[in-house]
């Protein structure tokens, strides 16, 4: 069987990467879909392909990938052989923009979307841990946090402001319901 591309969307700080990390260990039918992004990979965080502005343009321009936006000053791509993992059977799952799910939807029909939500305080104190931004990204991608899901789409909704566990139980539980 064919397996889904599982979108984990939500404001900067939810927890996006976080919780997709656990939910892969957690589960073996889950895999990762690496993104490139053109942010140095000395930056930390989830593991990407950092590269130049330049050669990102060029591979869109080649078609690598299935998906590409810009966000945050920076360019992020989904690359195209996410459908070798998908064929293989894997779901997999990938931190999208909320702004390019309609485009997900149509190049992935059994698209599934996990929306994390936190709250504002919450946000807030887990970018400044996390180091990885200025004060003046940061507040800049607090900005965007307010942002919906466009209409239509339809997506799991979980609150990641408690414990990571419960937030992935809830995510593994609806990608896996239990046959009675
Ligand atoms: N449920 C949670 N409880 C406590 N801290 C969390 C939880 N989820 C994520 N974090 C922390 O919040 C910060 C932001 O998480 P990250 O996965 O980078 O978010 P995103 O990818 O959505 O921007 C990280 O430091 C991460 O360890
Ligand atoms: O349009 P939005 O839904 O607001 O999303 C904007 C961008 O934020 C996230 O990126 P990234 O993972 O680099 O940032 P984050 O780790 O701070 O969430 C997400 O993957 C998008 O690329």
């Amino acid at each position: 069987m064919t397996g889904r591309l599982i979108a984990v969307v939500g404001p900067s700080g939810v927890g996006k990467d976080t919780v997709m990390e656990a939910m892969a260990q957690a589960e073996p039918r889950v895999g990762l879909v690496r993104r490139v992004i053109t942010r140095p990979t000395t930056a930390g965080g989830e593991v990407f392909d950092g590269v130049t502005v330049p050669v990102f343009q060029g591979m869109e321009r080649q078609g690598a990938f299935a998906l590409s936006w810009a966000a945050h000053g920076l360019h992020y791509g989904i690359p195209e052989d996410v459908d070798v993992a998908l064929g293989a059977g894997r779901d997999m799952l990938a931190n999208l923009s909320r702004g390019v799910l309609i485009k997900a939807r149509a190049r992935f029909p059994g698209l599934r979307v996990i929306a994390l939500t936190a709250d504002p305080e919450t946000l807030a104190h887990r970018l400044g841990a996390r180091g990885r931004e200025t004060d003046a990204d940061i507040a800049k991608r607090l900005s965007r946090a307010g942002t919906g899901l466009p209409a239509g789409i339809e997506a799991t909704v979980i609150d990641n402001s408690g414990a990571l566990e419960a937030t992935v139980r809830a995510a593994l539980a609806a990608l896996y319901p239990v046959r009675a």
